[in-house]
């Protein structure tokens, strides 16, 4: 029986017999539901004395001289629900509100939220304050706790990051010939996912092409760190790539369960998403190495095929850092596997978007086709080359980056040591929001921000606006900066020029650029047909 119920019960007997006390009998009875009515009314009163000390020293928190400002924190919830589906926009709206650096708290923690020009003096001015991972639940479970992305700041984490970082280099934009290759990867996988969209076209018209999308980069970089790649009906690949969505969900900067850790001790929904989490982490490492035990019975001591060739030469034997800092052959499996997630999935998300600005805007694609007809001919394939004389595509993807903004906050970031921004002091250990969406929005930096409109990247000659591309910040910047960043400008603008090139795309009505929140923000499902252009002869005759 409920409380609500139990108090009714025996308030209505209280009531009739209060009315006729006959005996002694009846008054021992009365005497005894009495008793157990103000047992009752002390819990209650106590809970609301709790509830009510715990609003006070919010309250007084909130009001305190050195805190920072901010919205209200509700007890126990703090600021959870106020943020709803589109957290960065929230925060965007929090800012024009209390500045660029504000305090929110998610549970009962503190969080410091960081936008537009704070975010740069954060990262760069005071780089190593800001390099922190947070103590996160959601994080532990990332390769076995041995994520150089999800790991905190350390000599052992620099080491770390400058092996991922330097062996990325050598697989993909080091120099012309390692360039070269990773185009050739590009290429043929552009060619297979050509063939798939017209099949798919030939079959249904309008079909989504999300998932093929997904597949064809996770090939491109499977291609880069394994050496092979997989058909689109590959079952165990599927369930490896196929996943993101929740993966991301997870590690979204306000995730709940980080916050409040003990939603996973009962049943609710958060608990079900984060142990599919869980589930799909342990997954995705058992895949990776299994492709490392592979190449370990496989490899010659001087041929290196590919970057888990690499990690494995490096690491077996035991790297050495700064003194006393080693990294061992345990690390092979969590290197390759931050390089192959965090590359299949931000590089996917970004060619979906792509797609769908091209068939949301007939207009843009067919200037985008002529100026690769113009400068590249009929008679071959763009190449790497061709870049710098194709400034209207380089104009359409930073528009992409800057409109879409999808990683609009970083993997949240959290302090190395007491430090403090615009005057504000900050703790040790405070955890840190990096809202990237609030640079790229930002209406005294951009001309109509909500507008899209990729020529705001050129000049007045058509050329490409450097000093404008590189205010767009979705990379990151400072210590945590994205180690894919080159590859990933390499690899979109090939695969875009390649496409537009090759193909045309087409949609029954234009869809809207609505997504899924997450680390990425996903674009929801549209439907596309997919036809060969005039004398495109790549899919017949190949290079
Ligand atoms: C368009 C594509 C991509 C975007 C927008 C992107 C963006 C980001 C962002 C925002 C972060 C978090 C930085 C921070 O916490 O401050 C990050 C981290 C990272 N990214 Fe990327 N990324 C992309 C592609 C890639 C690729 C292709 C790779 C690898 C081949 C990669 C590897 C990593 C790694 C290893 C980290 C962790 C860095 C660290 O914690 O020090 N990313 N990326």
């Amino acid at each position: 029986m409920g409380l609500a119920q139990k108090l009714s019960g025996r308030s209505a007997s209280v009531s009739t017999e209060t009315a006729c006390p006959s005996n002694a009998m009846d008054l021992s009875r009365i005497i005894a539901v009495y008793t157990q009515l103000s047992t009752l009314s002390i819990l209650l009163v106590s809970v609301a004395v709790l509830v009510g000390i715990h609003f006070l020293s919010c309250l007084l928190q909130h009001w305190s001289a050195q805190s920072l400002p901010g919205p209200f924190p509700w007890p126990i919830i703090g600021n959870a629900v106020q943020l709803g589906n589109t957290p960065h926009i929230y925060f965007s709206k929090m800012a024009r509100k209390y500045g660029d650096v504000f305090q929110i708290k998610l549970g009962s923690k503190p969080i410091v939220v960081l936008n537009g020009d704070s975010i740069r003096q954060a990262l760069i001015t005071k780089g190593a304050d800001f390099a922190g991972r947070p103590d996160f639940e959601s994080f532990k479970c990332i390769s076995e706790g041995r994520s150089m992305a999800f790991g905190n700041y350390s000599e052992h984490w620099k080491l770390h990051r400058k092996v991922a970082q330097t062996t990325l280099r050598t697989f993909s934009t080091r120099n012309i010939h390692t360039k070269q290759t990773f185009e050739n990867h590009v290429v043929s996988e552009v060619k297979e996912l050509i063939h798939l969209f017209l099949r798919k076209t030939q079959k249904t018209k309008y079909f989504p092409p999300h998932h093929y999308l997904v597949v064809s980069i996770a090939n491109i970089m499977s291609a880069v760190c394994f050496g092979n790649r997989y058909s689109y009906d590959n079952f165990e690949f599927q369930q490896v790539v196929g996943r993101n969505d929740k993966f991301t969900k997870t590690v979204g900067a306000g995730s709940i369960v980080d916050v409040m850790p003990w939603l996973q001790y009962f049943p609710n929904p958060v608990k079900t998403l984060y142990g599919q989490f869980k589930e799909l982490n342990i997954e995705f490492s058992e895949f990776i190495r299994a492709k490392v035990v592979e190449h370990r019975k496989t490899i010659e001591s001087n041929i290196i095929r590919d970057m888990t060739d690499a990690f494995i030469a490096a690491l077996d034997r035991g790297l050495v850092g700064a003194p006393g800092v080693c990294l061992d052959k345990e690390y092979v499996t969590p290197t390759i596997g931050d390089i192959f997630g965090a590359s299949q999935d931000t590089l996917s998300t970004a060619v979906q978007w792509i797609i769908l600005v091209l068939v949301r805007y007939p207009d843009l694609q067919k200037r985008l086709q002529e100026e690769v007809d113009k400068v590249v001919g009929r008679s071959r394939l763009p190449t790497i080359q061709d870049q710098p004389h194709l400034p209207y595509i380089m104009s359409l993807i930073y528009e992409v980056m800057r409109f879409t903004s999808f990683i609009p906050l970083t993997i949240p970031h959290c302090t190395t040591t007491d430090t403090s921004i615009k005057g504000y002091p900050i703790a040790k250990g405070t955890v840190v929001f990096i809202n990237q969406w609030s640079l790229n929005h930002d209406p005294n930096k951009w001309d109509q921000p909500e507008l899209f409109n990729p020529v705001r990247f050129l000049d007045d000659h058509g050329a490409l606006n450097k000093d404008l591309t590189s205010s767009v910040l979705i990379f990151s910047t400072g210590k945590r900066k994205c180690i894919g960043e080159e590859l990933s400008k390499m690899l979109l603008f090939l695969f875009t020029t390649l496409l537009a090139h090759q193909c045309d795309f087409t949609v029954e009505k234009p869809p809207p650029m609505d997504y899924m929140y997450g680390l990425t923000l996903k674009p929801n499902e549209f439907q596309v047909a997919v036809t060969l252009r005039e004398k495109s002869k790549f899919v017949s005759q190949g290079r």
